[in-house]
């Protein structure tokens, strides 16, 4: 469904990527593993089409979108793709529900709609009572959650997370955790997920480790 053929990206003289080629089955949760700097978030911005590769090709569903223009990107990432970071990276000025209506209102939903499924998946995500709360007031642990129910809203393909426990201790992380992947597989999406932790890692179906910018071999069946 989604696929990179062999990726390459450097910022400067550091080589990020090297030649990286992997596959993401529908409904398949992937976690991205490697040290600090192995190019585990470069990976998954190539992947989401925040970044574009040098050299290599990202395929979604047999279509090429690395190659597409900025707004056919931009529409397509919309539809297609949900993106979850490390701190919610949600807008402050907006309530809980309006951030999570906000990709709707992108795709042109009218406001009403918008803000019913907002609601509605905040409360799939247990975050109901925080609706109209700014993002400020939030724990971090309901933070991640809006920021989740942001991602999914849409009815993604895939959902990306870029260390969405990193800010959260083990107990918030895996309640995070748990929400995300019961909310993806509801909804059918696959998740590619980058983290340097083992126990989040054990949640995926299947682990890619990344070292030195390559996929390291003889350890991802
Ligand atoms: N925007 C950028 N500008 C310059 N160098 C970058 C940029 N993004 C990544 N790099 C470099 O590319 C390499 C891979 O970085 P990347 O963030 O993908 O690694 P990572 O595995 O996600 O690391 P971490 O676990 O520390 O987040 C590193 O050497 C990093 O310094």
């Amino acid at each position: 469904m989604l696929e990179a053929r062999g990726l390459s990206k450097s910022f400067g003289r550091a080589r990020a990527l090297d030649g990286v080629s992997v596959e993401i089955a529908p409904g398949e949760v992937v976690a991205v593993t490697g040290p600090s700097g192995a190019g585990k978030s470069t990976l998954l911005h190539c992947l989401a089409g925040v970044l574009r590769p040098e050299s290599g090709e990202v395929v979604l569903d047999g279509r090429r979108i690395d190659t597409l223009g900025e707004a056919e990107l931009t529409a397509l990432r919309r539809q297609s793709f949900g993106i979850v970071f490390q701190f919610g990276e949600l807008v402050p000025e907006l309530s809980a529900v309006e951030n999570v209506a906000l990709p709707l209102l992108f795709n042109r939903h009218g406001r009403g709609e918008a803000m019913a499924a907002a609601a509605e998946w905040l409360e799939r995500l247990e975050v109901a009572d925080c609706a109209d709360q700014r993002i400020g007031e939030l724990s971090g642990g309901q933070r991640q959650r809006v920021a989740v129910a942001r991602a999914l809203v849409t009815g993604p393909r895939v959902v990306f997370a870029d260390e969405p426990t990193g800010a959260l201790d083990t107990l918030g992380g895996e309640q995070v955790m748990t929400a995300m992947l019961g909310a993806a597989r509801a909804g059918g999406a696959a998740v590619v997920l980058v983290t340097h932790d083992n126990r989040v890692a054990a949640y995926a179906d299947r682990e890619i480790t990344l070292r030195d910018g390559a996929v390291l071999a003889g350890v991802n069946p």
